[in-house]
């Protein structure tokens, strides 16, 4: 891989995602210059939509294998696209237009391709994301890069993550060898070492497994959905975590597989929780035990990945995503990786609610510029591609 530099007029980009929480769309309106080594970015304004409940259970119904028609399928995406549209109008309001916006959109399904030395039986991973750029570019007037995965994944790459090029040259530090963790409904890794020599070439990233999903999923269940997150990990800090339970979980066969890796709700999901539950029986945990144990197992699989993938322990951890406001979830991961500090990405000046965002208004920029955007050693592509389609407007 090589990087490069450009001489540019700042743009002004919106980038809008709802992750696998499915609580909402973050949009991030953001001025950004530069190429790749000297990218800068500012971020003007930064909201998260909520959904409408209605869409958002249709979302996670669909996700969760509803069988729906085609004709169904088509309105959700439209839903989901006019849902993106408003979003994109609103979070100009008081500021400048935008002239490009990079939308993720919905992931509704995931499936890792099946690589050689899995099977001799090779499968192109399939990732659909709801939410048409085209429908988008209509309604706001502005052009549009969407269905950022598909190139990636159509020359057997996994499609994710793809936050980790973006992460590399906003986040990358000359002294410190940082990981960026992001923990939002699943989380994921970019292994950064410091700038310098042949440093992008060593960067790794994958999805560590669990973030926030199954924890999300165990407090709608115990709160009969009154409930559906575990503020500051409140909840679970009062409780005590099984460790006998956090073995056997750690067991998972993911967390054994070498990047690169993705993975979705498909595995992390109901099914997934139900049998935690299961599992969790005979220990006769009580409610605050029970997300003490999930909250144990989210930081223990990111512990141990890094401890058995990164080719070297960095010096700092930079959070990200929701679970990086869940005080208990940093508590306990700083205490499993006592020779890192670990810190927020807000911490270093970029917004750690917004990442995800900002990354795909970049990753836009990138297409539109005409510069890559996946990262091989993350995603298991054997090249480096333009990502997106372009849905120009005007
Ligand atoms: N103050 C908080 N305390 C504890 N947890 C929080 C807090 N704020 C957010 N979260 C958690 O973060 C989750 C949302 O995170 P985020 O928006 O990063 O996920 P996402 O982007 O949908 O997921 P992904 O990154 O997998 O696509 C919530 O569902 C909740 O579990
Ligand atoms: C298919 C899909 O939407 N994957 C997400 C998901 O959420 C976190 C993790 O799994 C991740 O790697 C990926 O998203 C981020 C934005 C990425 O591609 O970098």
């Amino acid at each position: 891989m090589y990087a490069t530099e450009t001489v540019t007029v700042p743009t002004r980009v919106i980038g809008l995602i709802s992750g696998t929480s499915v609580d909402g769309i973050d949009a991030a309106l953001v001025e950004i210059s530069g190429g790749e080594l000297d990218l800068k970015i500012s971020l003007l304004a930064g909201e998260t939509y909520a959904y409408t409940p209605a869409l958002r259970k249709k979302i996670l119904d669909v996700g969760g294998g509803l069988a729906v028609s085609m004709a169904e399928l088509a309105e959700l995406d439209d839903a989901i696209a006019i849902a993106f549209a408003e979003a994109a109008e609103k979070i100009q309001i008081g500021h400048q237009s935008a002239t490009l916006i990079g939308s993720h959109g919905q992931t509704v399904y995931h499936r890792p391709p099946v690589s050689p030395e899995i099977s001799n039986k090779i499968q192109l991973g399939y990732s659909l994301q709801l939410g048409r750029g085209a429908v988008i570019a209509h309604l706001t007037g502005i052009s549009t890069v969407s269905n950022f995965r598909v190139a990636d994944i159509n020359i057997g790459g996994h499609g994710a993550p793809l936050v980790s090029r973006v992460d590399a040259f906003l986040l990358s530090d000359s002294v410190e060898g940082r990981c960026i963790q992001n923990i939002g409904g699943i989380g994921n890794v970019t292994y950064i070492p410091p700038r310098g020599g042949d440093w992008l070439s060593k960067i790794r990233a994958w999805d560590t497994g669990p973030g926030n999903s199954l924890l999300d999923l165990a407090v709608q269940h115990l709160t009969d959905g009154a409930k559906s997150y575990d503020q500051n990990g409140n909840w679970a800090a009062s409780g005590v975590p099984c460790y006998s339970l956090v073995k056997q979980w750690l067991q998972e066969d993911y967390f054994h597989l070498p990047p690169p890796k993705s993975t979705g709700r498909e595995l992390f999901g109901m099914t997934y929780l139900h049998q935690c539950l299961k599992d969790a029986e005979p220990y006769q945990l009580n409610p605050a035990d029970l997300l003490a144990t999930l909250t144990e197992l989210t930081v223990a699989s990111i512990a141990h990945s890094y401890q058995t993938f990164l080719p070297q322990m960095p010096q700092q951890v930079l959070l990200c995503g929701g679970g990086s406001r869940n005080l208990y979830l940093k508590q306990r991961l700083q205490l499993l990786l006592p020779s890192l500090a670990v810190l927020t990405t807000d911490e270093v000046g970029l917004n750690a609610d917004f990442k995800e965002a900002i990354a795909f208004a970049v990753l836009a920029y990138w297409r539109q510029m005409g510069l890559p955007g996946n990262l091989p050693a993350a995603t298991g592509a054997p090249s480096e591609m333009l990502l997106g389609d372009i849905q120009k407007c005007g």
